[in-house]
C-alpha cells in the first residue's frame, strides 16, 4: 500500500457504511476514488470520494450523457456547473473542485456536505427548536440574498437540497441543487418579463403561490418557499401534508388554496407572530421587486433577541446542545 492509499484509508468518512449488503463497483475519476453512494437524483448519482493526493474528501456528482444529445449544453449538469460558476465564492456554496466528462459521463466534484435538514429534522424527532431555527433562518436568507445578488433565483428551495457542512464548516448551512435554477436577469441586465401559463416547478410542499398559479417566479418565490420550510422545520407540519385528491392535478389545485393569503394565519398559528409577518411580505412584494433581506433577517433577530439567545452555532443535533428533543443521529454523522 503506498502513503497515498494509506492516508486515505484512515480517513474519517461519515458516507462509510459499514456492512451494506449491495455496494455498487467503485471506479477511479481523474484522480479522485469514489467510495460510497450517498444520494441519487433524476440526473444520475452522487458519491463521496477522496482525492489520491491529498486525502481530501469530496462529492461527486455522476450524469449519463445521453447518445442522442451530443452537445453537452443540453444536459443537467452542465447546466449546474454552470450555475455553481455563477456562485463561486459565496459562504453556504459548495465549491466545485473539478467538471469533465469521461466515457460519456458528465462528472462533477464539489464539496461533500454532512446531513440535508431534512434528515436532521427526522434525526431530532420531527421538528427542530426555535433557536435552531432562527439561527438557520439568518444564515439562509443570507446565502439566498448572495444567490440573487448574483442574478440568479433558486425556483426549488426545500429543506432536502440544504445540508450542513462538515467538520470545519459544520456550522454552516449550505444550499445544493442548482438544477431547477435560473437568471431572473436578461442579458442587459434587467429583470426578466413577467409570464404565465407556465408548468408549476418545485416540490409542492415548498412552492410557493405563484408556482400553483403557474407564473414566472423571481426572487420573492425564494423567500416564501423558505417561509414554508421555515415552519415545517420548526413545527414538523403543514396544513397540506398528506392532502388527498383524485388526481395529481387535483391535488395541487387542493394544496394551491390551501397556501392562499387568508389561509397564512393558520399555516403559522404554531409560530412567533414573526413567521406570518415574514410570509406576509414576501406575498405582497411584486414580481421584480427586490426585498428587503435585511429587514426579514431584523424580524428573525428580533425573536432571538427578545428571547436572550446567543448566535453561539449549537444546533439541536450538536453533543453540547440541551434540546429535549434529543437526537437520533446515526453514528456515521456523529463527529461531522
Ligand atoms: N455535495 C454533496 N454532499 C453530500 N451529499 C450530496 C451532495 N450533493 C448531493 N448529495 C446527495 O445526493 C442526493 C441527490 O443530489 P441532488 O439533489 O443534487 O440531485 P438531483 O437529481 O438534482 O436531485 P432531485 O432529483 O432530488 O432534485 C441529495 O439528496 C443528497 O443526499
Amino acid at each position: 500500500m503506498s502513503a497515498d492509499e494509506s492516508h486515505v484509508t484512515m480517513m474519517y468518512d461519515p458516507y462509510i457504511v459499514p456492512f451494506r449488503a449491495e455496494r455498487p463497483a467503485c471506479r477511479s475519476v481523474s484522480g479522485y476514488q469514489t467510495r460510497t453512494r450517498i444520494g441519487v437524483g433524476s440526473f444520475g448519482e452522487v458519491w463521496s470520494a477522496v482525492h489520491l493526493r491529498s486525502g481530501a474528501l469530496v462529492a461527486i456528482k455522476f450524469e449519463i450523457a445521453k447518445e442522442s444529445e451530443p452537445s453537452a449544453g443540453r444536459q443537467a449538469l452542465p447546466y449546474e456547473h454552470a450555475i455553481y460558476r455563477m456562485l463561486r465564492g459565496g459562504i453556504g456554496i459548495p465549491r466545485v473542485h473539478w467538471f469533465g466528462r469521461e466515457e460519456m459521463t458528465n462528472i462533477m466534484v464539489l464539496d461533500v456536505l454532512g446531513p440535508t435538514l431534512e434528515e436532521l429534522r427526522f434525526f431530532c424527532r420531527g421538528r427542530l427548536t426555535l433557536k435552531t431555527v432562527l439561527m438557520l433562518a439568518d444564515q439562509l436568507i443570507s446565502i439566498i440574498e448572495f444567490i440573487h445578488s448574483r442574478g440568479i433565483v433558486i425556483r426549488d428551495v426545500k429543506p432536502e437540497n440544504m445540508a450542513m457542512g462538515l467538520k470545519r464548516s459544520s456550522h454552516i448551512v449550505h444550499i445544493f441543487d442548482f438544477g431547477m435554477a435560473r437568471s431572473y436577469k436578461t442579458a442587459t441586465g434587467e429583470h426578466i418579463p413577467f409570464q404565465d401559463d407556465l408548468r408549476p416547478i418545485g416540490a409542492p410542499r415548498y412552492i410557493n403561490q405563484a408556482s400553483f398559479l403557474g407564473h414566472e417566479l423571481g426572487r420573492k418565490d425564494d423567500l416564501e418557499s423558505l417561509g414554508f420550510v421555515l415552519v415545517w422545520l420548526y413545527t414538523g407540519s403543514l396544513p397540506w401534508k398528506g392532502a388527498k385528491a383524485q388526481s395529481i392535478p387535483a391535488k395541487l389545485q387542493l394544496i394551491g388554496e390551501m397556501k392562499a393569503t387568508e389561509r397564512l394565519p393558520d399555516i403559522c398559528k404554531d409560530c412567533p407572530d414573526e413567521f406570518l409577518t415574514y410570509l406576509q411580505y414576501c406575498r405582497g412584494l411584486g414580481f421584480a421587486d427586490k426585498p428587503d433581506y435585511d429587514m426579514l433577517r431584523g424580524l428573525f433577530r428580533g425573536i432571538m433577541e427578545r428571547e436572550s439567545w446567543k448566535y453561539d452555532s449549537v444546533f439541536d443535533w450538536c453533543p453540547d446542545s440541551d434540546s429535549p428533543a434529543g437526537t437520533l443521529m446515526p453514528d456515521r454523522f456523529v463527529f461531522f
